[in-house]
């Protein structure tokens, strides 16, 4: 996720405010100083810069503050509650209705990444049950037409467009009649883009909404766009009724600032970010768990409904109890891997936890899920009982030899795992104690994914961390997780 470097930066310019002895209102105007240079740095627009600094000196009030007032939490709430405002125009996001045509069309400058886009956001919705399909209305782009056809034969969407024809409009409204037809919900009308915003691509674009008269217009802006952005956005937006923003390509080493400022240029909400180039690299956004992993704060709400939504496997009574007294066998970790993969990209779990967003490793979530997706072929290879680990099991140089036979792997991946397996069951042992009073709470044998996320709420609660000998151990867990495994070349299967 781009912005980490933000993020750490304003976290930074409030702990060494609060590390002052003497806070005075000299230190807030310190620290405003600071957050500003990073938001300008990461290229958010000088006005909004100004703006957002006016706007959090007016809410602390610094004179009007208490004596034992806890300044660093007002002055982090206060940071936290412009940059929510700054992202939420307060207009009502894209939302499909089911049960009609929710014609969606698509506008954004060329190579934004606008066509993969359109695929992605169809996926999204098809996946939830909408009926979905494509339009395209790119008869500018050579290739935008079989780009389109061919991915959305890949997510399995209806499609609908033209080799032959250079009329935009006519195609577009051809499409949108036949999938009115057919009873689609959602119906994604890709258009042309061009290399720079000319009268050309804003006169096709007006032609394209007056003929498809589209519920919903959105605009995909490619999110390391610098200053220019906000200029960008406001120029779509004085052309077309933009009522929503998706910023593609997030997960580049991007600034993200400028994308942030053109948010507030088009008083239109970012309802998705884009995340790689594969068609369920899409991330709904909101506003809230954004700017609080931003900021480091974490997002334990978007945590535990993660973990809730996740089907997350359980341990079974005899693990649960197992475990309760601090032992950790290669079983719990072939269930700890899968329930990994489960919750989806790990950077972005991760940044939901309090204090983790600065601990993610570099690396694409890509890799760390085909790294897991190694350790747990390797697992799979085990036997009953050398994933229980009865002691009378010897680690020997065959029985490694067996395991990367059987997994295809090398040695040394195996002996990689092993170690990370030593490493992850001391820890378990040291938490041990705590964990025989957690499980009092836990649910045996199953209960349920949200029983499940009251647990992980209940794990990621500072006094529990703690107690169980710090974040620290949790951190060491799962940045074990992102960045071992050996290397080589498995690849996951996705759209
Ligand atoms: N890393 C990354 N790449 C992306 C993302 N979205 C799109 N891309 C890539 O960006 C490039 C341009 O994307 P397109 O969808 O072809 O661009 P476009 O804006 O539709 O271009 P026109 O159709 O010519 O207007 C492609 O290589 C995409 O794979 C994203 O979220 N992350």
């Amino acid at each position: 996720m781009v912005l980490e470097a933000l993020g750490s930066r304003i976290a930074g310019a409030l702990r060494s405010m609060s590390a002052k002895t003497v806070m005075d209102e000299e230190t807030l105007d310190e620290a405003l100083k600071e957050i500003a240079r990073a938001l300008l740095e990461a290229d958010v627009n000088v006005k909004q810069v100004s703006l957002l600094r006016r706007n959090i000196k007016a809410a602390v009030r610094w004179s009007e503050l208490p004596p034992g007032a806890n300044k660093r939490r007002i002055v982090q709430k206060a940071v936290f509650d412009e940059l929510c405002r700054m992202l939420d125009p307060g207009e009502p996001p894209l939302s499909p209705e089911r049960q009609r045509a929710n014609v969606v069309m698509f506008v954004g400058l060329q190579g934004n990444g606008k066509t993969t886009t359109c695929v992605k956001v169809a996926y999204y919705y098809k996946r939830r049950g909408y009926r979905t399909c494509l339009v395209c209305a790119d008869t500018f782009r050579a290739g935008a037409f079989d780009q389109l056809r061919q991915n959305a034969a890949k997510v399995r969407v209806p499609f609908y467009g033209s080799y032959e024809s250079t009329d935009a409009v006519q195609v577009a409204r051809d499409g949108v009649e036949m999938f009115r037809q057919q009873a689609m919900e959602v119906i994604v009308v890709d258009t042309s883009g061009r290399h720079k915003q000319e009268a050309a691509l804003f006169e096709e674009m007006a032609q394209l909404e007056a003929a498809v008269q589209p519920d919903h217009i959105v605009f995909v802006m490619d999110g390391s766009m610098g200053q220019a952005a906000y200029d960008q956005a406001l120029a779509f937006r004085q052309r077309v009724r933009v009522g929503s923003v998706i910023l593609t390509k997030m997960d580049g080493h991007a600034r993200g600032g400028g994308a942030l400022s053109a948010v507030a240029a088009t008083h239109a909400p970012v309802v998705f970010l884009g995340t790689g180039e594969h068609m369920d690299e899409l991330e709904a956004f909101r506003v809230e768990s954004f700017v609080g992993r931003l900021l480091g704060m974490g997002d334990v709400q978007g945590l535990v409904k993660t973990i809730t939504e996740s089907n997350l496997q359980n341990p079974d009574e005899e693990q649960m109890q197992r475990l309760s007294q601090g032992v950790f066998t290669l079983r719990d970790m072939q269930l700890m891997y899968g329930n990994l993969t489960r919750l989806g990209p790990l950077s972005q779990v991760m940044s939901m936890m309090p204090g983790m967003a600065e601990m993610i490793p570099q690396g694409s979530d890509r890799e760390t899920q085909a790294r897991i997706q190694r350790i747990m072929v390797m697992l799979d290879s085990l036997t009953a009982a050398e994933l229980d680990q009865t002691p009378s099991i010897k680690w020997d140089e065959s029985r490694k030899r067996r395991i990367a036979r059987g997994s295809g792997r090398s040695l040394a991946e195996v002996e990689e795992v092993l170690a990370q397996y030593r490493t992850v069951s001391k820890v378990w042992g040291r938490m041990g104690k705590n964990m025989k009073n957690m499980a009092h709470g836990m649910p045996a044998g199953g209960g349920g994914p949200g029983a499940l996320g009251q647990q992980m709420q209940r794990l990621f609660n500072p006094r529990m961390m703690q107690s169980m000998g710090g974040a620290g151990n949790l951190q060491r867990m799962l940045q074990q997780a992102m960045a071992s495994g050996g290397g080589g070349g498995a690849s996951s299967r996705r759209p």
